[in-house]
Parts: structure tokens; sequence; C-alpha cells
């Protein structure tokens, strides 16, 4: 770790039952020059990417449905949530990742993305850098329902929505998962759609 300003860093594993989650123990220095020792946990499932699939002339974009248990627990009464297509990275390149998440549970095969940013989507807690792209998409593209991996459980919903509308499930509430809202965001502020 390149910091100066800490040092001493120790990492035990807490669990490692699907991911894994650590405990680090280390010495951070203050801005007077003392050194405390902090713990922190840091849940690691890798890295993911993430698309949001426009069409800019019927002026609409594709999303998935699905259960999100950790929003179920914390308030999402049916714990469904829309999101952009998204999945893990599993040691492949991001843009790649994309294009096959893509297929699979979306059922359109792309060829042209984007990437638009990278963000720590919880950097108090999870390791996680998650990479977001935009990439059009149109009929010709559509080879298969998707819906996700087929040895996944993941019973993914693929949703066709009017750009606006979509915006304005953003303001409702109904969309409230963060990678979706800026890559919403993101179309509307550079008009894509
Ligand atoms: N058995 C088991 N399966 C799990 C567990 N956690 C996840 N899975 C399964 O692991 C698979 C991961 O699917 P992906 O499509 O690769 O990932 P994702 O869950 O959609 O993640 C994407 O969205 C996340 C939420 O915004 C992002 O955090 C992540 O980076 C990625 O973009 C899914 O089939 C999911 O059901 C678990 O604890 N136990
Ligand atoms: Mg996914």
């Amino acid at each position: 770790m390149k910091n100066g300003s800490i040092k001493d860093v120790e990492k035990k594993l807490l669990s490692d039952n699907w991911y894994k989650l650590h405990k680090y123990t280390f010495k951070y220095q203050r801005p007077d020059g003392s050194w405390e020792t902090q713990n922190r946990e840091a849940y690691d499932r890798g890295n993911g990417a993430a698309i949001l699939l426009y069409n800019s002339k019927k002026k609409t974009v594709v999303l998935t449905r699905q259960f999100r248990m950790p929003t179920y627990v914390n308030g999402n009464e049916d714990g469904m949530m829309i999101e952009v297509c998204a999945g893990l990275l599993d040691g492949d390149d991001p843009a790649d990742c994309v294009r096959k998440e893509t297929e699979e549970e979306t059922g359109y095969k792309i060829s042209n993305v984007q990437k638009v940013f990278q963000t720590y989507m919880s950097p108090g807690s999870v390791t996680e850098i998650l990479y977001l792209f935009v990439g059009e998409y149109d009929e010709s593209m559509k080879i298969g329902e998707g819906g996700g991996a087929e040895d996944e459980t993941e019973n993914i919903e693929v949703l066709e929505l009017d750009f606006n509308d979509a915006m304005k499930m953003v303001a409702s509430g109904e969309i409230k998962d963060a990678k979706t809202i800026m890559l919403l965001q993101y179309a509307k502020i550079n008009a894509l759609v």
C-alpha cells in the first residue's frame, strides 16, 4: 500500500462464504504526526461493470428488473430493483464483461460500448470499482430473450422504457439504484436520447 500515512496493516479473514469479508487493523497518521490504531471491515466481491442501453431514434432505454435481497432487508418492500444491465468482471476486461452481461441479461448482442466513468459505489465498506458504459442498441441486435445466465438463479426481467418515463421513475423513487440514476442522468446531460 502506497499511502505514507498508513503503516502496519494487518488483514484478517472474517468470512469467505461467498465473497470475502476482511477486517483490517492499521496505524493511521493524524495531521499532527501522531499514530492511531484503526479497524475497518471491507467486503470484497471483485469489480463490476454496467451499461445503459439506449436507442436515440426510439428514445428508449433497456433496463432490468430483479430481486435484490440486501434492499429487501432494508426498506425496499418487494425487494425488486430496476437497474441498468450489470455484472461482475470475473477476470474479464470491463468492456468484454458488459458485452457478455448485455447478451446474458437482455438478449442484445452489442459490440460498440463507450466507457463514461468509473466509480467506487460504497467506499466506506465495499472494495468494488464499477466501470460504467453506454451503448446504442436496436432490434437487429436482439438474439435472445435475456433473463440471466442459465446456471445462475437471476430471474431477470427485461424492460424497454421510454427515456422520459425512466427519468420520471427516478423522480418518483421507482428507480432507486445509484448506477442506473448516474447513467440516466449522463444520457440526459449529453443528449444521447
Ligand atoms: N449463492 C449465492 N449467489 C450469489 C451471492 N451473491 C451473488 N450471487 C449470485 O452471483 C451472480 C452475480 O451476477 P452478476 O450479474 O455477475 O452480478 P450482479 O449481482 O448483477 O452485480 C452487478 O450489480 C451490482 C449491484 O449494483 C454491482 O455491485 C456489481 O458490480 C455488478 O455490476 C448472481 O447470479 C447472483 O445471484 C451469494 O451470496 N450467494
Ligand atoms: Mg447482473
